[in-house]
């Protein structure tokens, strides 16, 4: 049985209700002051133990927006954030330090946000202390080389004599120590050669079946969502158009906007797979 069906019963563990952004800018028409513009609209969203959502919207849709929300870096202009009932929005560190534990990111770039300068153990230690997590750090530290898939004669090089693959399994193994509920993954697949990527995918799986880990994956790119997330969002203009199972949002998108998303899904699917196996299969 999968993760999620046993999970749907449970209390949600991320909640979004009804959230705005607005953005104030200066006009260029200086007698008319600061101009406001709305970049999220009505973002409402909930996210269950051992779900894998997918988030997808063209450039520009919001979607960085919404992961500085649910991040609690920026704080929204009306809606409220709520993690296993408790309100989320942007603190001290120390005030924010259970949230950390709980909710990881992953970056998109993950070489670019490893320290050049530190080891992979200490990288993959730092927000273990930076978070005061009491318990075995080495233990911890393996244990998360090992669900990666890196072998743990990496433990001593430094970021610069990865490759971008390894590079991507650290960043992900400096989350998964922390043993996060949920983890948010900006283009988590983006720039990764196609054994590393299927490796990437499987540890979401297992860590979403076994560990009930939740997932919310940011992506520009639908074609990724099938195998990767059972329900997918579209944000568009700001405002989410879609929240279905991506199973339902590929059979019957029901707007031009989705329409448009899912046929260049396809072309991409089809550019990267051999022919003869050029039809994108929904998870179930
Ligand atoms: N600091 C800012 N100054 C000006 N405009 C901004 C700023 N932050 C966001 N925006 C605007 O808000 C909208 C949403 O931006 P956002 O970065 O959230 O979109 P996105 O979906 O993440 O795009 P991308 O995939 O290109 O990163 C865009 O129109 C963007 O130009």
């Amino acid at each position: 049985m999968h993760g999620v069906n046993s999970s749907q019963a449970s209390a949600p563990l991320l909640c979004a209700e009804g959230l705005y952004k607005h953005l104030h800018q200066p006009s260029l028409a200086f007698w008319r002051g600061r101009q406001s513009r709305t970049i999220l609209r009505d973002i409402n969203l909930s996210i269950r133990p051992g779900e894998r959502i997918g988030l997808a919207g063209v450039s520009g849709a919001g979607k960085t927006t919404l992961l500085n929300l649910l991040l609690a870096l920026k704080g929204a202009d009306a809606g409220t954030i709520t993690c296993q009932g408790q309100p989320v929005r942007p603190a001290s560190v120390r005030a924010l330090r259970w949230y950390r534990r709980l909710v990881q990111y992953i970056p998109q770039d993950p070489a670019a946000s490893l320290d050049p300068r530190m080891s992979v153990r200490d990288l993959i230690r730092e927000p273990l202390v930076r978070l005061n997590v009491a318990d075995n750090h080495a233990r911890r530290i393996d244990e998360a080389l090992d669900r990666v898939g890196l072998d743990r004669k990496f433990s001593s090089a430094r970021p610069g004599a990865l490759s971008g693959g390894q590079a991507q399994r650290v960043a992900i193994a400096r989350a998964v120590a922390l043993r996060p509920r949920l983890l948010l993954a900006d283009e988590p697949l983006s720039g990764l050669d196609l054994p590393v990527r299927a490796r990437v995918m499987q540890l979401f799986d297992d860590m979403s079946r076994l560990d009930g880990t939740a997932f919310l994956i940011i992506s520009h790119d639908l074609s990724v969502m099938p195998r990767l997330c059972e329900r997918t969002l579209i944000l568009h203009d700001g405002a989410i158009i879609e929240d279905r199972s991506t199973a339902a949002l590929f059979d019957a998108p029901a707007h031009d906007h989705t329409r448009a998303l899912v046929r260049a899904a396809h072309l991409d699917h089809a550019a990267m797979t051999p022919a003869s196996a050029t039809v994108l299969h929904p998870v179930s």
